[in-house]
């Protein structure tokens, strides 16, 4: 399942990521990548252990906390500290599968990631190509989204970036090892979510059916999660 998840910041810490990004020192991007991806590769990243990089994926980890939409359809266990990637006109990202496994660079702490997510830090109007392109089983969907919006996505998929061709693109992206790894579960998890929110806006929560339906749905989660 794809989820497009709207204002995870506000346009003040875009401005403030934007102006920390900017002294940033930037390397390749393959510094991250495995061997196959290293190969479809072509951005900058900051260095994951930079002061900038910490300081920014905390800001981060704050949003996503506060972010109902962002919990219910990945579901978070862990979030792997988010990274922050820039395309120059010129650089792309092509098809690959991001690693299933990342250790945190701190602890060494495995995590699995399960859900891949793209936080877009440049308005669209400022470039041209960058659309992060994702593949599964309904077949391509081209993402896009206004500064400030995330995406996010099964690890399991083929996905790239296209070439920019006009200006430059940036974004943080990270994983997530969810409490249900199976993205078919976590789907069916979401939506049930979704429709037990709309329920609620027309019957009171002492109603039975929303108890029944609000409970199923935590027994459900009983049955799935694995922590
Ligand atoms: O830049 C993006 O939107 C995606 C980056 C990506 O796929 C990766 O670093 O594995
Ligand atoms: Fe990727």
């Amino acid at each position: 399942m794809l989820v497009h998840v709207k204002n995870v910041l506000t346009a003040e810490e875009v401005a403030y990521c934007r102006g920390v990004l900017e002294s940033a020192e930037w390397g390749d991007g393959k510094a991250t990548a495995g061997q196959q991806s290293a190969k479809a590769k072509h951005n900058l990243q900051i260095p994951q252990k930079s002061p900038q990089c910490r300081e920014l994926g905390e800001l981060v980890l704050r949003a996503l906390g506060r972010n109902p939409t962002f919990t219910s359809a990945a579901l978070p266990l862990r979030v792997f500290p988010p990274l922050f990637n820039r395309y120059d006109t010129g650089m792309y990202f092509d098809a690959h599968v991001d690693n299933a496994i990342r250790p945190e660079p701190e602890t060494g702490y495995r995590i699995r990631t399960d859900v891949s997510s793209t936080l877009f830090l440049t308005p669209p109007e400022d470039y041209d190509g960058g659309e992060l392109v994702i593949r599964d089983t309904y077949g391509e969907h081209s993402v896009k989204l206004p500064a400030g919006d995330l995406v996010l996505y099964p690890s399991t998929s083929l996905h790239s970036v296209k070439l920019i061709t006009r200006g430059s693109r940036w974004a943080s992206f990270f994983w997530t090892q969810s409490m249900v790894k199976d993205d078919g579960k976590r789907t069916l998890m979401y939506e049930f979510d979704q429709a037990i929110i709309e329920i609620r806006k027309s019957l009171p929560d002492s109603h039975e059916g929303v108890l029944g339906v609000t409970g199923t749905y935590h027994n459900l989660l009983r049955q799935w999660a694995e922590l």
